[in-house]
């Protein structure tokens, strides 16, 4: 079965001593009005950090450097009522980047605290991980949907399976 290689990029910082991250609001394609990170498809020929640091330019106008992303693994989302939307993500994070992010045509941007992710509006598998990835985890994790596309049937660890 093929799972579609994407990246996933969340820009971190401290504003008065609290940690946010960046998330934005989906405004065409997959996730079509969900919250989302930042990230989409890995080209042809691409590593998986040069489209992280690509798909935060083109959704949020900022630049960040390969050196600059923590890996913090991987996730694969499953599901097997929609085979053709499995994907394998890998998953970065970065603190350090030039310039302010600004809307795109895909993606509205916003920063939200960390410790208040807004959950209801996302994936609902983000609450499963997002917070691990922002944690400091090293992720190995398989989600597997379940029919309706959206709820979570199970959180699989793929390294111990
Ligand atoms: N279950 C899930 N939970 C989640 O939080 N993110 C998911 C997810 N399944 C997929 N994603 C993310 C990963 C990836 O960054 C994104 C899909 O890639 P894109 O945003 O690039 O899709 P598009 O259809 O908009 O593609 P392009 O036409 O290439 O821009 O959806």
């Amino acid at each position: 079965m093929t799972f579609t290689p994407v990246t996933l990029c969340f820009l971190t910082r401290q504003s008065a001593g609290v940690s946010q991250v960046l998330l934005g609001t989906k405004k065409t394609g997959f996730g079509l009005g969900k919250i989302v990170g930042l990230g989409g498809h890995v080209e042809p020929g691409e590593t998986d950090e040069e489209a992280a640091c690509r798909e935060v330019q083109e959704e949020a106008g900022v630049v960040v450097r390969e050196a600059d992303l923590r890996d913090a693994g991987v996730v694969i989302f499953d599901f097997p009522a929609r085979p053709e939307w499995n994907m394998t993500t890998r998953l970065f994070v970065a603190e350090r980047w030039d310039g302010e992010p600004s809307e795109s045509a895909e993606i509205r941007p916003e920063w939200f605290d960390v410790g208040a992710l807004p959950v209801e509006r996302m994936w609902q598998d983000a609450a499963h991980w997002l917070p691990l990835a922002l944690g400091g985890s090293l992720l190995r994790l398989t989600v597997v949907l379940n029919d309706d596309n959206e709820t979570v049937r199970e959180v699989l660890d793929y390294s111990t399976r």
